[in-house]
């Protein structure tokens, strides 16, 4: 059988309520590894599972440090040519965006499959259970090799890069509206639709092995008419580079525009992503001259990962766009 390895970082897969019938107000992150594989025996039909716990906890609390962790700790793991592949049971609430950062820093091409659940372990109907057998089967089968860090949930392979929550309790949250999912979960194996053509996992040019931390970049929020307090908040904390979530196609409010030019002309990043959830973002030759930067259909919060790991290969605006393009 093949070998997979079960990193848990907690979320509703692992959470805990009072009663069978409460689907919110129970505490996410409770239950740990072990009683997680063993609330689901099937799986040993599939692969010989090992448990590791990396945090127990919500997963709007993952950090940069846990990001970093996850990283090379899957890089160390992969490496080991007696290791298949990797799961990694997480809270759904940040769960796009450790998928997208570890489909750009995992540097191998076995399967590594992030799952959680939408009602917690104690629920009537729990989706954890069958969520977690799939994305074992998933991550077990040679098929998913090479096609990047994926989301196995609700029966569907979602692409880290294109996937985002879209309800905040239902379990058929995860979409991806544009370029829809990669495949399905159908009779304990993956079954392949498409891939991605975007650069990632073993073909990644990102290396965060000895990295502490990242450069910091902050995510701008632009509403009609705003003033600028909130990009020269950023600055004034730090951020080497902003995310700009636009309200479509790069329209922010002119006071925005007055604070980034200037800041610009000096060589300081500023993507222009989008709060509108489809379409990419396309520079007019204004903007271009001006020197935004392109986010393409790359949502804020994953724009901010790709920017921040930019940032610790290069400041080059130029170099910084191609890595928006290629990725
Ligand atoms: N469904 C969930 O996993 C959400 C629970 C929690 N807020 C988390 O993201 O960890």
């Amino acid at each position: 059988l093949p070998s997979v390895k079960i990193l848990a970082t907690g979320g509703t897969i692992a959470g805990v309520a009072q009663k069978s019938t409460d689907v919110t107000g129970y505490k996410a992150g409770s239950l740990g590894i072990d009683t997680l594989i063993q609330a689901v025996p099937q799986m040993k039909d599939y692969a010989e599972v090992s448990g590791e716990q990396v945090a127990n906890i919500s997963s709007n609390n993952v950090d940069t440090k846990i990001l970093l962790h996850l990283a090379n700790r899957v890089n160390e793991l992969l490496a080991d040519p007696k290791i298949d592949g990797i799961v990694i049971t997480h809270g759904t609430d940040s769960i796009e965006e450790t998928a997208f950062f570890l489909n750009l820093t995992v540097k191998s091409d076995k399967p590594v499959v992030l799952v959680g659940a939408m009602r917690p372990a104690t629920a009537i109907s729990a989706d954890g259970p069958m969520n977690l057998l799939e994305a074992v089967q998933a991550a077990a089968s040679p098929k998913m090799k090479g096609v990047g860090v994926t989301i196995v949930m609700n029966d569907r392979i979602c692409a880290a890069r294109e996937t985002t929550k879209f309800n905040t309790s239902n379990v058929a949250t995860f979409q991806a509206p544009e370029y829809g999912y990669l495949g399905v979960m159908s009779k304990a194996q993956p079954v392949l639709y498409r891939l991605s053509t975007r650069r990632h996992t073993a073909n990644s040019e990102f290396d965060v092995k000895g990295l502490e931390t990242l450069p910091r970049v902050d995510v701008v929020y632009a509403l009609p008419g705003d003033d600028a307090r909130m990009p020269e908040a950023a600055l004034k904390n730090g951020a080497k580079g902003i995310v700009s979530a636009s309200m479509g196609n790069g329209s922010i409010p002119n006071a925005h525009k007055d604070f980034y030019v200037p800041l610009m002309k000096k060589g300081f990043p500023v993507v222009l992503s989008e709060r509108v959830p489809t379409g990419d973002c396309v520079l007019s030759g204004e903007d271009e001259a001006q020197g935004y930067l392109a986010a393409g259909n790359l949502n804020p919060q994953k724009s901010r990962l790709l920017l921040q790991l930019a940032l610790t290969k290069t400041t080059d605006p130029k170099e910084i766009q191609r890595i928006f393009n290629e990725y």
